[in-house]
Order: C-alpha cells, then structure tokens, then sequence
C-alpha cells in the first residue's frame, strides 16, 4: 500500500515538473507557440528529417548553382518550413536583432528597433507600405500600429503566411496587415504601387542585391524612401584568417545565404538600380549595445531547449530531425556571436534610399 502511494506520487511530481518544463518555461519571450506545437512550417512530419538533410546538400553545390536566383528561393522556403517554428517558440514573431538598450527588455529593444523604421521612411496614416521579407509579421504589426499605415508583407514561405495572418487577426490588425506568399526578385505589385518599403534581415537572402533592390524601385512611388537593415561583413573582416573565415561560413550555412555580402557594396548597388543614397550606417556601433547579447546569455535557456525537444522527440510530439535542427540553431548563434564580438560581421547596416522624382539631380 506504502509503495503503491510512493508510486503515484513520484507519478504526479514527474507529471507536474513535466509540464513545467514544456509548457510554462518551453514557452516563447512573446506568448503564442509553445515546444509542445513545434510542427516544422509545411513538411509533414515523416518528411521532416529528409528536408534537413536536403538543405545540408544544397551547399555541396558548385558555387554557380549555389548562387543563382532558380535555386535560392525554393532552398530559403526549406530552411523557413525547418526553423519558423523553432524562431517563434525561441526568440518571438521578430526574426531579426536589435541593439541591446541598458534597462529595457529584449521586447521593447525590439519594438524600438522596428519603430525607427516608421521615421526614417516617414511612413504617415493612409499610406501603403510594404515589408520585403515578412516573416510572421512581428515587424509589421509594429509598425502599421506606431504609423497608421497599410501594411504589406511578402514571404517566399507559405507556413509564415498563415502564421501571419492569424497573429494579425489576433492583434486586431488584419484591416491594416496584408500578407502575400511570394517571392521578392519577381513581386505580384504593379510598378509605383506603394508610399514605401522597408527589408529588416530579409535581403541577405538574395543571391544578387541587385534583383531585389530593383524590384522594390519599381513598386515604389517616385520620391517615396525604402529602409534596409541589412546582414553584411564589416571592414574588420579578413578573408585570410581562419577565425573570420569559419565565423561567416556558420554564419551563411546555419541561416540559409547565399553569401555574405561586404558592408562598402551595399550603397553601391542602391545606386546602381537608380535609388538616391540618404544615409548609410552600421546601427550596431557604439553607442549602442551589443545586439549580440541577447544570444549569449540564453546558453542556459539553449540546453533547457536541447533536453526539452529530445524529450518531445522520444514522445513523438516532435517529428524526428528537430534535435539536429535545433542543434544547427545553435551552432549558429555560436557563429553569430563570434562574428559580433569580433566586429566582423553586423546583422543591422542601416542604408536610406529615396526612389528620385522624375527630374530630380541624382
Ligand atoms: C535574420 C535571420 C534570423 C535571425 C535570428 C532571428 C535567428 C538567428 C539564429 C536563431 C536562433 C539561434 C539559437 C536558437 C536556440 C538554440 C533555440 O533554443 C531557441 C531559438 C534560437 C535562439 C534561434 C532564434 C532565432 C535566431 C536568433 C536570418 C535567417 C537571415
Ligand atoms: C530572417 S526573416 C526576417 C523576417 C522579418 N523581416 C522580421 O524581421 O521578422 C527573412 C524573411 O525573408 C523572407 N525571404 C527570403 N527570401 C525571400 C524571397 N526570395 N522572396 C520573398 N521572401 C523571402 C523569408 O521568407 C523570411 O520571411
């Protein structure tokens, strides 16, 4: 009887940490996606392990192949099926960094990182705004409530696109939030059909700068201005020393690039496809705090993740593969942070263009 009644409680302990451990700290900084619904975007579960796979092999390919703008698109749907689920339980509905600010949460960090799009495009009430690179959405709801603009959002990925417009309906802003699923070198938009655009960490994923920053001038109405927060490799980094060499190869390998581009080609090719350069800075520069930050000191967090979807792997609620994805997230923040404390590599080189009018001196 004694050992019936040490039975059950063990039972009800390891039932009640168990839940703890999934569904009160397994969930995300911004509530909506708990470990226990990781379901890895639009593959079906069984699909899961071989798509990871898939992805690995895409950088086996030549560079030529690597690089052009057929193949791209279809490996950066892969890689956001893989992760999407993953980035939203672990860090929010930003896919992006933002400076570190004494006192403030990463949320409001984030938030004020976002909102500075709204002054730098002037983004007013009534105007149409479009969000090159999406996500879920985090950035356009931020910025259609600060701005009283119309958002729209493109995404290459179908599973962000529904995940978009449930958290826009949720907040109440599916009136102002558009989503299309899309891709950004070939946009559904007629030519000067928006007062504005903003990219934050999305067109890294270009193969050529070039083919996005011209479509995005050719929806833009002429003098309407467009923001980048773009990921790129500073004038510390050297392409003889290993260190920096296997910082960036992590860097490209664990967040689907192509290749990293160099912070002095940026302006360049703005200029290229017509835009007028306003201002170009790299925002992770002191004064502000080390975006950085933020991963480093989830270390702790990152092994609760690792024991938490190997749990949920063994129990078969996670399809197999979502420890090695999970693995590879982490090895990537290891990269990222590397990259940031050498000052080699920033995810947030800020560059404001104007699309001139017809006339204008460029
Ligand atoms: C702009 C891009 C994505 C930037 C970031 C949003 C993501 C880059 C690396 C991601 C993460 C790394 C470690 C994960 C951790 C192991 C897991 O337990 C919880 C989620 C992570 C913190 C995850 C979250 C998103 C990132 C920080 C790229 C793709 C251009
Ligand atoms: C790191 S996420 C950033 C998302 C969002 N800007 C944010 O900050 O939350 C990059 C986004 O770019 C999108 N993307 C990448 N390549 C694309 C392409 N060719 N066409 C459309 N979207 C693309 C991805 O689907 C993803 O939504």
């Amino acid at each position: 009887m004694e050992s019936a009644a040490l039975m059950w409680s063990v039972a009800a302990v390891t039932a009640a940490v168990f839940f703890w451990f999934v569904c009160i700290m397994g969930s995300a900084e911004v509530k909506g996606k708990r470990a226990v619904d990781l379901k890895m975007g639009s593959i079906t579960r069984d699909k899961v392990q071989d798509k990871y796979k898939q992805y690995w092999s895409f950088f086996r390919l030549p560079i030529e192949t690597l690089n052009s703008s057929e193949n791209v698109p279809a490996f950066v749907d892969t890689f956001y099926n893989l992760v999407t689920d993953i980035y939203e339980w672990g860090w929010g509905q930003s896919f992006h960094f933002s400076p570190s600010l004494p006192g403030r949460s990463h949320r409001d960090a984030t938030r004020i990182h976002e909102e500075r799009v709204v002054d730098l495009i002037k983004a007013r009430p009534g105007n149409r705004i479009l969000d090159v690179g999406c996500g879920v959405g985090g950035p356009m709801r931020a910025i259609a409530a600060r701005s009283g603009s119309d958002v729209v959002g493109i995404t290459i990925n179908e599973y962000q696109v529904g995940r978009a417009r449930a958290h826009n309906r949720k907040a109440g802003l599916d009136g102002a939030c558009e989503v299309v699923c899309g891709n950004f070198l070939q946009m559904p938009f007629g030519d000067s059909a928006f007062d504005g655009a903003y990219s934050i960490e999305a067109t890294c994923h270009a193969p050529r700068l070039e083919d996005v920053y011209a479509e995005i001038y050719r929806v833009l109405k002429p003098g309407a201005m467009y923001v980048s927060y773009e990921w790129v490799t500073t004038g510390l980094y050297r392409a003889g020393d290993p260190e920096h060499v296997e910082a960036i190869h992590g860097i490209e390998r664990g967040d689907a690039l192509p290749g990293l581009r160099s912070q002095d080609q940026i302006a360049e090719v703005a200029r290229r496809v017509g835009f007028e350069v306003i201002e170009e800075r790299d925002l992770a520069l002191p004064p502000a705090g080390p975006w950085w930050n933020r991963l480093k000191m989830g270390r702790l967090a990152y092994w609760r993740n690792h024991i938490l979807v190997s749990i949920l792997t063994i129990l078969r609620i996670a399809p197999k593969g979502v420890v090695e994805i999970h693995e590879m997230l982490y090895e990537t923040a290891r990269h990222l942070t590397r990259g940031g404390e050498m000052g080699i590599f920033t995810p947030m080189h800020m560059i404001l263009c104007r699309k001139p009018i017809d006339g204008d001196d460029n």
